[in-house]
């Protein structure tokens, strides 16, 4: 296949970002913000000058569903709608291949900060010689036509991953597997640099808010997508 000129990034950002998923929080000095039923969410404080760019890293085990589709839904665009609640809009610019495509998103303005929009590729890929883990990744990246901070919006930077792993318990051979015996366990990282100035108490505030928030929207829609579907691996 014709390698795009992002191929070599893609392939890096997304190698890094499941060996980082992989690391648990027990190194480095993660703490702890929110916590809801399975879900636990931890976060670090830094700074890139003088900019709020807390590492996140969810982690969260969700049954019914498996990483597979978990991965597809948070990739595809049709999706995006019914899950990303502060999504104002949302424009594939670029078709790299059926696993990878480039977004240009704008985010509902969060008080007071201004409004931000993102320009990221974003790819997804069963992990290879692993047991039944997939992974979505969404990285920043620059398109002529789409400069930063051209119009209204202040440009974030991101990197986002989603890394899924499928577990079926009972664990059951060739016999029918159902719904009720798969569990997805999910980890969720994300550093987003907000682009332009926004105090870092209502930054930090915002993430407290949102994030807990976004990654229970998000994992209920996939239960409630792939309830009545047959399961796909
Ligand atoms: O996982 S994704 O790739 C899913 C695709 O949409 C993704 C997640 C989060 C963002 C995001 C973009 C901007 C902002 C802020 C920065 C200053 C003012 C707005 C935030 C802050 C953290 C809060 C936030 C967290 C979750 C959801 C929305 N808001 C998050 C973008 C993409």
């Amino acid at each position: 296949a014709i390698k795009h000129r992002l191929w070599p990034e893609i392939n890096r950002i997304t190698l890094e970002q499941l060996h980082y998923a992989r690391l648990g929080v027990g190194a480095g000095s993660w703490q702890l913000f929110a916590e809801d039923g399975d879900m636990r969410m931890y976060r670090r404080e830094e700074e890139a000058n003088g900019l709020v760019v807390d590492p996140l890293k969810a982690c969260h085990v969700v049954k019914g569903v498996t990483g597979h589709e978990v991965c597809k839904i948070f990739f595809s665009p049709e999706y995006r709608s019914g899950w990303e609640a502060t999504l104002e809009d949302m424009t594939v610019i670029e078709n790299i291949s059926k696993d990878t495509l480039v977004f240009l998103q704008t985010h509902k303005r969060i008080w007071p900060a201004s409004q931000r929009d993102a320009l990221f590729w974003s790819h997804m890929r069963k992990v290879p010689d692993a047991q039944d883990l997939w992974i979505a990744c969404n990285h920043s990246t620059e398109h002529a036509d789409y400069p930063p901070n051209a119009g209204k919006c202040v440009r974030v930077y991101l990197t986002v991953c989603l890394v899924c792993q499928t577990l079926i318990d009972p664990p059951k051979q060739n016999e029918l597997i159902k719904r009720e015996d798969i569990t997805c366990k999910i980890t969720y990282c994300s550093v987003v640099n907000p682009g332009g100035w926004a105090p870092a108490s209502v930054l930090r505030a915002v993430y407290k808010r949102e994030y807990p928030k976004f990654l229970k929207r998000f994992t209920n829609f996939c239960i409630d997508q792939c309830k009545d579907k047959p399961i796909v691996f």
